[in-house]
C-alpha cells in the first residue's frame, strides 16, 4: 500500500504565499496611503466676500495646489449666504456688522482644510449699500468697516483687506465673470456686455465701437494675453432698491394733501390694484440718493392701481434726459457709446425677468405680457404664489418696468437689439486660469469723479485673482 507521504515543500510555500500576499496588501495600502497624502493637500483655497447693499455673500474658490503647466482650473467650492441684511444696515449697531459674518466663517473653517486656513487669503469688498453709507456718515462707514475686517482678522485666515471697490472695478468684475462664464476669454470670439443691477446700483460694461469721450468711463486690462479696452459706467441710486425709493419719492411730493389731517394718499401705477399698505415716508426718503423732506415721520398709503404705461412714465422721471455734453448719453449727462454686441444681464435682471417668464420674447410681447401682469389684483397674485416672499412679490411688477425702462430709456436698446441681451443665472464658475497670463494693466486716471457716482461690487472672480494670486487689484491700488 502507497502510504501519502507529506509534501515537505507544501508549507514553506503555503507560508511563502501567505508572505507575499501580506507583503502586496501592505505595500498596495502603503501606495494608497501616500498617494492619499497629496490627494488630501491637493488645494489651495481661497475666500472672497461680496459685501452687496442687501446681503453678503461668502464664495469659496479652490485650484489645484499644483499647477500643471502653470494653469490651474479654479472653481467656485462653495457659497453661503449671511443672514440678514447687508453690512451698509449696521450702521447704528457697527459691532453687529462684524457679528453677522461668524456662521458663514465658521461653514469656511470646516469647508477648507484646517493645515490650509493660514495660507487661505480672505478678502472682502463692499458695493452700493457702503458707499452710500459713506456719504451720508463716513464715520459710521467706517466703524463697519473695521468691526468686519476685525472679525475676518480673528479667523484663522490670511486677512488681505476689507474695503469699498469703485465703480469701475464693480463694472469691469462683472464683465470679467460674464466672460468667464462663458469662456470668451479664452475664445478669438467676441466678448459679452455686462449689464448687473443690484439693490444700490447698475453697471453697464462692453467692448464699445465708437472712441470713449469720457475718461472716467473707460477701463484698460489685459488678460490671457489679450488687451482689452471696455466701456464701464455704475449708475449710483439707480439699483431696483433705490430707484423704487426715487420713483415714489418723486410721485409723493407731486401728490397733493387733501388736508392737513389726512395722511397723503399715493395712487402708484407700478403696484397692483388692491394693494393697499400704510407706510411712514421715513421708509422711502431715508436715502442720501435724495434730498431730505420735511414729512419724514408722516405716513402715507401706498395704493397699488395697477397701470403699467403710467407706471413706465412715472418711471422715466428719474432718468435726466434734457442734457449731455458729449455727443451721446444714456441719461443724467453720462456719456455712453451705442450699445453694440451681446449682452448678459445678471443679478435683478435675472431675478425679476425669470419669475416673471419673460427672459425669451420681443421687445413688444415683453411690454404686453408684463401690462397684463401689473394690472392683474393683488389678490390674485398673492393667491397665486403664496411661498414668494411678499415684499418680492409686490415689487415684480415695478422691477420689471424699471428694468425695460432703464435698458430702453436709459441705455437705448430698441427692439432690434432688445434680444442680443440674455438674462443669465450666474452659474457656479469653473474656469482655467493662466497664472502667467493674468497680467494686469492699468489706464492712469482718477478715480475720485467715479466715486461720487458710482458704486463697484465685488464680483465672483477678479477680486479672487486679486486675493488669491495676489495681483494688486485691476487698477492699481
Ligand atoms: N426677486 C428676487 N429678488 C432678489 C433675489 N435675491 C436678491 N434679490 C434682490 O435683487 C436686488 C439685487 O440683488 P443683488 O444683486 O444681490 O444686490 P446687492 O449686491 O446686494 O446690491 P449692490 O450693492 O447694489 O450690488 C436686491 O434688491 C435684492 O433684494 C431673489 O431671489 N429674488
Ligand atoms: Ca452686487
Amino acid at each position: 500500500m502507497e502510504v501519502k507521504v507529506k509534501n515537505p515543500w507544501h508549507r514553506p510555500v503555503v507560508i511563502f504565499l501567505a508572505c507575499v500576499i501580506t507583503a502586496g496588501i501592505i505595500i498596495m495600502v502603503a501606495i494608497s496611503v501616500v498617494q492619499y497624502k497629496p490627494l488630501h493637500q491637493k488645494y489651495k483655497y481661497g475666500i472672497v466676500l461680496d459685501a452687496g447693499s442687501s446681503h453678503t455673500s461668502v464664495f469659496i474658490y479652490e485650484w489645484p495646489a499644483e499647477k500643471e503647466n502653470n494653469t490651474g482650473m479654479v472653481r467656485q467650492k462653495h457659497t453661503c449666504n449671511v443672514q440678514g441684511k447687508g453690512i451698509s444696515s449696521y450702521s447704528d449697531n457697527p459691532m453687529g456688522a462684524g457679528t453677522s459674518l461668524k456662521d458663514c466663517m465658521e461653514e469656511a473653517k470646516q469647508k477648507i482644510p484646517a493645515h490650509r486656513h493660514h495660507e487661505t487669503p480672505v478678502y472682502l469688498g463692499a458695493t452700493a449699500g457702503m458707499r452710500l453709507l459713506k456719504m451720508e456718515n463716513e464715520e459710521a462707514s467706517e466703524k463697519v468697516l473695521d468691526s468686519v475686517a476685525r472679525s475676518l482678522k480673528d479667523l484663522p485666515f490670511s486677512y488681505q483687506g476689507a474695503r469699498i471697490i469703485s465703480g469701475q472695478e464693480e463694472g469691469a468684475f462683472g464683465w470679467i465673470t460674464v466672460n468667464y462664464l462663458s469662456e470668451n476669454l479664452r475664445k478669438p470670439t467676441g466678448t459679452l456686455g455686462a449689464l448687473d443691477l443690484g439693490g444700490a446700483s447698475t453697471q453697464i460694461t462692453f467692448v464699445p465701437q465708437q472712441e470713449i469721450e469720457s475718461h472716467d468711463n473707460s477701463i484698460d486690462f489685459r488678460l490671457y494675453g489679450n488687451d482689452y479696452h471696455l466701456y464701464t459706467h455704475s449708475f449710483l441710486c439707480y439699483g431696483k432698491d433705490q430707484a423704487l425709493k426715487l420713483s415714489m419719492g418723486k410721485k409723493i411730493e407731486s401728490t397733493p394733501k387733501a388736508d392737513e389731517t389726512h395722511p397723503i394718499e399715493l395712487r402708484d401705477p407700478c403696484f397692483h390694484p388692491g394693494y393697499n399698505f400704510t407706510r411712514t415716508a421715513q421708509t422711502v426718503f431715508n436715502t442720501p440718493c435724495m434730498k431730505k423732506v420735511k414729512m419724514a415721520n408722516e405716513n402715507f398709503f401706498h395704493v397699488g392701481t395697477g397701470n403699467w404705461s403710467q407706471c413706465r412714465q412715472s418711471i422715466r422721471k428719474i432718468f435726466n434726459t434734457s442734457y449731455c455734453p458729449y455727443s451721446r448719453c444714456s441719461f443724467n449727462g453720462v456719456f455712453q457709446p451705442s450699445v453694440s454686441g451681446n449682452f448678459g444681464a445678471f443679478s435683478a435682471f435675472f431675478f425679476v425677468m425669470d419669475f416673471l417668464k419673460l427672459t425669451n420674447d420681443s421687445l413688444d410681447l415683453t411690454k404686453q405680457k408684463l401690462a397684463t401682469y401689473c394690472s392683474t389684483p393683488w389678490k390674485e397674485i398673492a393667491e397665486t404664489h403664496p411661498h414668494i416672499n411678499k415684499k418680492y412679490l409686490s415689487e415684480y411688477c415695478f422691477s420689471a418696468t424699471y428694468i425695460l425702462t432703464l435698458l430702453e430709456d436709459g441705455y437705448k436698446f430698441t427692439s432690434n437689439n432688445w434680444n442680443d441681451i440674455s438674462f443669465i443665472k450666474k452659474r457656479k464658475l469653473t474656469i482655467v486660469l493662466d497664472e502667467a497670463d493674468v497680467v494686469v494693466q492699468t489706464t492712469p486716471k482718477s478715480l475720485h469723479q467715479a466715486e461720487v457716482i458710482a458704486v463697484g461690487a465685488v464680483a465672483d472672480v477678479s477680486e479672487y485673482l486679486h486675493a488669491i494670486f495676489q495681483i494688486p487689484s485691476i487698477f492699481g491700488k
